[in-house]
């Protein structure tokens, strides 16, 4: 049985940057992936809630409307859990904050709500980019929150002249040198970055429950879409899904080769500046861990590591990083470090993979 745990990434940004605009767009892309949404602020958003926790059989009780105002950590953390209950189906769980909501307090009670089966997903910081410099001068705040976002997506781009884009992209990465910067316009964010891998072994005859793309547009019709601009702009580029590819980068390493853990773990906590995620399977040819295929995870350095079984397939290390704005040399560069051979005397190098493992429940 493979290993599943469910990202939940936490979307936040400043009011009006964009945040909605790119839940409707990850959530009408998903491609029959099962996105679970919690939101909490149900008017600004024609996605209910119930979408996912209708099926879910559990609903998020957001009794004071504020979801990092909730004070029992516990409550959250059950939530998740149910939600990402493996009937559930689900390949990723979206936290909207409210535009004033302190992304901090949200993003530790994910991180204490990780368990076998949720994964803390990353904080995607969305800022608008035709008023960032305005918008910081007035609320400097904005800097704490953008020096913890795992990815920032720089949204309304189209709105900033063409000779301005680069001392803007300087300016945003002052505030948080290694989170990857996404310039888009109407938050085109490719939502292939918010699934795990293990989502993607999923083409079996298996039944097909509800596609929540087919469902969103459903709903978008049958209530009148609040947020039309960005509807005509996706519907326009609808034969065209390159587009969604825009921006971002990818280095990959598949050898047969087995890897040194200290160098996987330092990797993996200290990944390149630009890397959103890390993933992949790895080969340790060390006894007791020559049949364990470790499923490897790294959003923003928080590192999740699964055991699984090699199946009949080959032994060998498979890893891909993925981010925006990478050095892709150097960053392949350090991803081929991996596999570099393990020092014979360093008995200890195991512990910095094994550390993040997780045990299933
Ligand atoms: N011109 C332009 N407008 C955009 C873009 N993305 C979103 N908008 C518009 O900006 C407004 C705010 O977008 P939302 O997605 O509601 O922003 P939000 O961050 O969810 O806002 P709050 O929930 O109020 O914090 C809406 O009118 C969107 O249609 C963009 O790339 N360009």
């Amino acid at each position: 049985m493979t290993a599943r745990a469910i990202p939940v990434v936490v979307l936040a940004g400043f009011l009006g940057a964009g945040k909605t605009t790119l839940l409707n767009h990850v959530l009408r892309h998903a491609d029959g992936r099962r996105i679970g949404v919690l939101v909490n602020d149900f008017g600004s958003i024609n996605i209910d809630l119930l979408l996912v926790s209708g099926q879910s059989g559990g609903t998020m009780d957001l009794a004071n409307g504020c979801m990092c105002c909730t004070t029992d950590a516990g409550d959250f953390a059950e939530t998740l859990e149910s939600m990402a209950d493996p009937n559930n189906g689900l390949d990723a769980i979206l936290i909207e904050a409210s535009g004033i909501a302190e992304p901090k307090a949200l993003v530790r009670m994910v991180l204490a709500a990780r368990s076998a089966t949720v994964a803390y997903g990353g904080l995607v910081y969305v800022v608008d980019a035709a008023n960032f410099d305005a918008t910081v001068a007035d609320y400097p705040q904005l800097d704490d929150h953008l020096a913890i976002a795992d990815l920032v997506v720089c949204n309304k781009m189209e709105m900033v002249a063409a000779e301005l884009v680069p001392p803007l992209l300087t300016r945003i990465r002052r505030h948080n040198a290694s989170a990857p910067v996404l310039p888009v316009s109407h938050a085109a964010v490719d939502p292939e970055l918010f699934f795990e891998p293990a989502a993607q072994i999923a083409n079996d005859d298996g039944p097909r429950q509800l596609t929540f793309d087919e469902l969103l547009r459903e709903t978008a019709e049958a209530h009148g879409d609040n947020d039309h601009k960005d509807h005509d702009h996706e519907e326009h580029d609808h034969g065209d899904h390159d587009h969604l590819h825009h921006g971002f980068d990818s280095v990959a390493l598949e050898v047969a080769l087995p890897v040194d853990p200290r160098r996987l773990g330092r990797f993996l906590e200290q990944p390149p500046a630009g890397a959103y995620r890390i993933k992949g399977t790895v080969f340790v040819d060390l006894p007791d861990h020559r049949d364990i295929a470790y499923i490897i995870q790294s959003v923003g350095g928080f590192v999740r590591v699964e055991g699984d079984s090699w199946r009949g397939r080959t032994r060998g290390t498979s890893v891909v990083v993925i981010g925006a704005g990478l050095d892709t040399a150097a960053a392949q560069a350090a991803l081929d470090g991996i596999v570099e051979p393990a020092d014979s005397d360093d008995v200890n190098g195991v512990l910095h993979l094994t550390r993040h493992l997780i045990t299933g429940s």
